[in-house]
């Protein structure tokens, strides 16, 4: 039966390609550096200009698509998923890391339908690694299937967390108590790229086995959760629950016994969800 979405997945890697080099060639130049909810929560023009690139390429070949697009959302639209055919973007994920030149800075264009994801695609594009992920049909990096680590003794495991934009002291302190007691498990080690798409990549190239963050947005880990559980991976709340794409809160696992037992170690706390309605 043909696949009513591969089109569309076709046109979103290639995009992601295009969207790639314009970042790529933006590193070359001096970013121009714009403060969004604080002064560690970064946006620049090439943010922008790569997230109206991709949406108006999308209206222009499938006029009926609807968007959540970080920029768009930080502009005042709404951040809704409906059942219609969904593109959710982050223009750049790592922001942070495009503007000192850190090299993990990806593209990620995740895609849903009746509020399920059909596929996920980040281009990690300083590394020109691009992940990709069709529901029921596999994750690949550059064409090559990905799979999860078997990893089964969190003793043994990397874990990727980010430290986040959320920076108040009692934000911080939990942060930092859930990273401490996940150290003294203990794990091998706690990594970070500066990316949840890519941390969740990562996770389902199998070279790290779990990765979480309170403090995240739909569009931040979309693409990449997709890509997770393609990859035989799983994916649940930061409380081992079911995952809530809105929640501002993710836990990528290569297996539900390693992702449980680190739920068991973090500090939970609620952010202002996506989907909230704008305060009055
Ligand atoms: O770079 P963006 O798209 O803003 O997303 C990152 C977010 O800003 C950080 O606070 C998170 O820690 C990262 O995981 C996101 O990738
Ligand atoms: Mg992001
Ligand atoms: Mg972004």
């Amino acid at each position: 039966m043909a696949d009513l979405w591969q089109n569309a997945m076709d046109h979103a890697v290639a995009l992601a390609r295009t969207a790639g080099a314009v970042v790529r060639e933006a590193l070359q130049d001096e970013r121009k550096v714009m403060m969004k909810s604080s002064s560690v929560d970064l946006v620049t023009q090439t943010d922008q200009k790569v997230e109206q690139l991709i949406i108006q390429s999308v209206k222009d070949k499938f006029p009926t698509h609807r968007f959540i697009g970080e920029e768009s959302v930080a502009a005042g639209e709404a951040c809704v998923l409906t059942d219609s055919p969904t593109w959710i973007i982050d223009p750049i994920d790592g922001t942070t890391n495009f503007v000192h030149g850190y090299p993990f800075v990806a593209i990620s264009i995740g895609f849903a339908v009746n509020k399920q994801l059909e596929f996920g695609v980040v281009y990690s594009c300083v590394e020109d690694k691009m992940f990709t992920a069709r529901r029921g049909k596999g994750a690949f990096c550059n064409g090559r299937p990905l799979q999860v680590s078997d990893q089964k003794e969190i003793s043994q495991s990397i874990v990727a967390t980010e430290f986040g934009s959320i920076r108040d002291p009692e934000t911080v302190d939990k942060v930092l108590s859930s990273m401490r007691k996940i150290l003294c498990i203990p794990v091998h080690g706690i990594r970070g790229a500066g990316t949840a798409a890519v941390n969740m990549c990562h996770v389902a190239c199998g070279c790290v086995d779990a990765y979480y963050e309170i403090g995240i947005h739909v569009w931040d880990v979309a693409a990449a959760a997709v890509i997770v559980s393609e990859a035989g991976g799983v994916l649940m709340d930061v409380t081992g629950g079911q995952l809530d794409l809105m929640s501002r809160r993710v836990l990528a696992a290569s297996s539900r016994s390693i992702g449980e037992r680190i739920s068991r170690e973090i500090e939970a706390f609620a952010p202002v969800r996506d989907d909230a309605p704008p305060p009055q």
